[in-house]
């Protein structure tokens, strides 16, 4: 394990194990519907390659780049959009791939900005849910797992741009970013 890791909080087996989990209950409730999958970059990339795999179906993929924590583990509180979607999604069903719902700043935001668009539905599958962090009130309607109020690296999550290739979730050591 690296050393910056305090502990591994879930196990690459424990996140494929849950993924398919999600991927089938996803297929099962859009069963003969066209979904639009919307990753959520950069943190959700691991979590949504591997979820669009498992589920069946008419699927298409598009992208949008949010940022709101920059090099920090504290939330500035302001969403930014650095890149938007390729495609209108009016009319589609569309479900947004996020890797986690920590204080709710970024979803709050990113779902009513795409519900503004007329999509037929909008919904929001999130790996990772920090209920203990909730500032703003966020409706999580897929979620893989609860984690408590650590700042967690991994499977695409990053403290200033690292630890995104870790293939598990783990919880990143306090004078990692104390010491910054
Ligand atoms: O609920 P919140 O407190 O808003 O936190 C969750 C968001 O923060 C992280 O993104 P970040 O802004 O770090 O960008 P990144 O995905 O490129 O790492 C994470 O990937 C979520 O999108
Ligand atoms: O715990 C976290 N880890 C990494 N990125 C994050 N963005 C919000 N919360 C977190
Ligand atoms: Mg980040």
């Amino acid at each position: 394990m690296l050393d910056s890791i305090k502990e591994v909080l879930i196990t690459q087996e424990a996140l494929q194990e849950r993924v398919a989990e999600l991927g089938k209950q996803i297929s099962a409730d859009y069963k003969g519907e066209e979904v639009v999958l919307v990753c959520v970059l950069k943190g959700a990339v691991m979590f949504f390659a591997d979820l669009a795999r498992s589920i069946e179906g008419d699927v298409t993929l598009d992208f949008i780049s949010c940022s709101s924590y920059g090099n920090s583990t504290q939330s500035s509180g302001v969403v930014r959009i650095m890149k938007d979607l390729d495609k209108p999604v009016e009319g589609k069903h569309v479900i947004v791939v996020e890797d986690i719902v920590d204080t709710g700043n970024t979803l709050h935001y990113l779902l009513e900005n795409l519900k503004s668009r007329n999509a037929k539905s909008v919904r929001l599958v999130a790996l990772l849910n920090k209920p203990d962090r909730r500032t703003v009130e966020v409706h999580v309607d897929y979620q893989g797992f609860v984690v408590p109020d650590y700042f967690v690296v991994g499977y695409g999550l990053d403290y200033a741009e690292q630890y995104r290739n870790l293939p598990y979730i783990g919880i990143l050591k306090e004078e990692v970013y104390q010491s910054k």
